[in-house]
């Protein structure tokens, strides 16, 4: 189809870029900020999809948090367990050593009353306590240091699970695929596991072990009072349960605001990175937007802050409920101690014995309720974040077998066609081209036409939806999509700026911040040029590239282009593709730049793709491939196409005529 219009369309009637779609109507004179101050805030927010299958803890009852305690157990403790095994054996193995001690002291303090409440005379009775006593003391204090074991096992196993968790998540984050975190729901749930599942994943050990612990001191002190008399273990969810119903409603609340509330949290952290952030801190002084932009941050921080505050009320008032109720239960509990002791079911030192053994099981429950069920809360959040790294398993690239080759003679497009996610047209559309090795193509067409699409999916980024992509022949859907991403190497308009050494931002194309091929480094910044702005910093090669940390410098955007270049050049790809990258560099640096991949230092073995609106830097290019609407409309060499009169004759004519140093310029121009 060299040197022809694809849509047929005649020589001579130039299709002039034109805008799409339906005229734009006038703008509202108003602008909503953001969601309305009613009575949910959230209103007109999107409700993420996680919410949906994460509602457990709103009906969350005190038989449905018992009933999830030993998976969450089994759970938490496999973490443990994958982190550390020596660790966490210890705090199993101390933890129950700690607790049979604290029964043992109990049945101890039991003989100590035992012998103070015997007949006789009260020295003699003081007397025969004192090694009951000193039973006490010693087990006590073995309990102490037991403690402090599983204190010391802990401090080592929760850093080593958070570490885990978090080294895992960013691994999976930072490898799912491209579309997927152009996807806003992906965004919230990835949000909310860093910021709570994470959090929650280092507390939540420690909650363990003191559920563990709670656990174990009930069982020892209801085992106490069962020797004492049966009957006063039945007292004893009286005065605890209303407390722990209480806790539970509480959760509930709290559970239900933060899934309304996170994506307006979001919402706050974006104006507060906007405040602070570098990058912006010049445009938003001459925009003077300073205020406009502290004007919502404050109004959605005050709907915050009503919320938290009525949220605060309402667990107050449940906890000042469930308190009363418990009081209730323990007036009861006494009464009943106090009937069994006058119709003398127990005598007057068993008596005694029953109050301490019951405090200590009221206190064992009062935790156990309470810690079980923050427990279940921040569990929500952990499985959350193990359900988040599982779903972004399942949304990694393809790994297969079959890995990019090295080198590539030819690649071919055949009809391939993308759609974004959440779109309905193409963004390419039945587009089909053959790249050959040794050879510079060129991308040129309107915004939006797909040029940026159709590098990416080059790239590896984007699987096409139909069509294929093959590399001499074979489809590169059978291919292992890191392996064909580490053979492209793309470079952008807007690259990043990696806070690095100049050098590291050179070899980081390469995956290593700390390793480099000296020689290769070098060529490739002398053909970006960045070779004369790493000769002007400070520390040459090894200055580090951001005003954030100290002694780092801040390069122009121009600056930042060669370097993005020279890493694109150093990856020695067999397929480099150039995404705009001159658009921000002076002439004379964007001349060197085309001199360096295009012409002089043209290898036989790479295929170059670049994308420019500067239609004189493609003049060469062995093909030009005009996109429109995401279409190819024509292609063939320069001479071909301007003989063709089609888009890109009238484009070139179009930038020459600006260029004409005869005074009529642009005025000459075709409309
Ligand atoms: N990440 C994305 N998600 C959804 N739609 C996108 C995304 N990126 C691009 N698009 C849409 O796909 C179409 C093609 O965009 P593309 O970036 O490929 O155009 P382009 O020719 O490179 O434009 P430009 O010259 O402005 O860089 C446009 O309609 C654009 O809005």
């Amino acid at each position: 189809m060299s040197g022809k219009d694809v849509r047929g369309t005649a020589p001579g009637t130039p299709p002039v870029p034109r805008p799409r779609g339906e005229a734009l109507p006038l703008p509202p004179a108003e602008l909503a900020a953001g969601p309305s101050g009613g009575d949910d805030p959230t209103d007109g927010m999107e409700e993420a999809y996680w919410s949906v299958y994460d509602g457990a803890a709103a009906r969350a009852s005190l038989s449905r948090i018992a009933g999830r305690l030993p998976r969450i157990v089994r759970r938490i403790g496999g973490l443990a367990w994958a982190a550390d095994r020596a660790a966490t054996a210890a705090v199993v193995v101390l933890q129950l050593g700690s607790a049979s001690m604290a029964a043992f002291g109990l049945m101890a303090s039991v003989t100590v009353l035992h012998e103070l409440f015997a007949q006789g005379p009260t020295p003699d009775r003081v007397r025969a306590a004192v090694p009951a006593i000193l039973l006490v003391v010693a087990l006590l204090s073995a309990r102490a240091l037991l403690e402090a074991g599983v204190s010391l096992a802990q401090a080592r196993l929760t850093p080593k699970i958070r570490t885990a968790l978090e080294r895992e998540f960013l691994r999976l984050t930072a490898h799912v695929r491209l579309e997927v975190v152009d996807d806003p729901d992906w965004h919230d749930d990835a949000y909310r596991a860093n910021d709570r599942g994470l959090f929650y994943a280092r507390q939540i050990v420690g909650q363990v072990v003191s559920l563990a612990s709670a656990l174990l001191g009930l069982v020892g002190t209801a085992g106490v009072l069962a020797v004492l008399h049966p009957l006063l273990i039945l007292l004893l969810p009286l005065s605890v349960v209303p407390v722990g119903a209480a806790a539970v409603r509480a959760t509930r609340a709290r559970f239900h605001s933060f899934r309304r509330w996170n994506a307006l949290q979001r919402r706050v952290r974006v104006f507060s990175w906007l405040l602070l952030d570098q990058d912006a801190a010049a445009e938003l002084r001459s925009d003077t937007a300073q205020r406009a932009l502290l004007d919502e941050h404050s109004r959605l921080t005050t709907l915050i802050a009503r919320e938290d505050t009525r949220l605060g009320t309402d667990a107050a008032l449940l906890n000042l409920a469930g308190r009363t109720a418990g009081g209730l239960g323990t007036g009861v509990t006494y009464t009943v101690l106090g009937a069994m002791l006058i119709a003398g079911w127990l005598p007057l030192a068993a008596g005694a014995g029953a109050v301490l053994a019951i405090q200590a099981s009221h206190g064992a429950l009062t935790r156990l309720v309470d810690v079980g069920h923050l427990v279940y809360e921040h569990a929500m959040w952990v499985d959350d974040l193990l359900a988040f790294q599982e779903r972004c398993r399942g949304l990694l690239p393809r790994r297969r077998e079959l890995t990019a080759p090295g080198t590539v003679g030819v690649i071919t497009l055949e009809d391939v066609s993308y759609t974004y996610p959440g779109k309905e047209t193409p963004a390419l559309d039945g587009v089909s081209m053959t790249l050959r090795a040794g050879q510079t193509v060129a991308f040129v067409g309107v915004n939006g036409s797909g040029k940026s699409t159709c590098s990416r999916l080059l790239a590896g980024l984007y699987d096409p939806d139909g069509g294929a992509i093959r590399w001499d022949g074979v489809d590169v859907g059978e291919m292992d999509t890191e392996s064909v991403q580490a053979r492209v190497a793309t470079v952008l308009q807007d690259p990043v700026h990696f806070p690095f050494s100049a050098l590291a931002n050179v070899t980081v194309s390469r995956g290593t911040l700390t390793r480099a091929r000296p020689r290769e480094a070098l060529d490739a910044v002398v053909a970006s040029g960045a070779d004369e702005v790493i000769a002007g910093l400070p520390d040459g090669w090894s200055t580090l590239l951001s005003k954030r940390f100290r002694g780092g410098r801040q390069l122009s955007a121009g600056q930042w282009a060669k370097i993005a270049v020279a890493r694109g050049i150093y990856k020695d790809a067999p397929l480099l593709l150039l995404d705009e990258p001159t658009a921000s560099m002076d002439p004379r640096a964007e001349h060197a730049v085309y001199r360096a991949v295009l012409r002089g230092a043209r290898r036989p073995d790479r295929i170059t793709v670049l994308i420019s609106h500067r239609l004189a830097s493609v003049v060469e290019c062995d093909t030009i491939y005009v996109f429109d609407d995401g279409r190819i409309t024509e292609c063939g060499t320069h001479q071909e196409l301007l003989a063709l009169g089609g888009a890109y004759a009238e484009m070139f004519r179009l930038q020459a005529a600006a260029y004409r140093d005869d005074g009529e310029g642009a005025a000459a121009a075709p409309a």
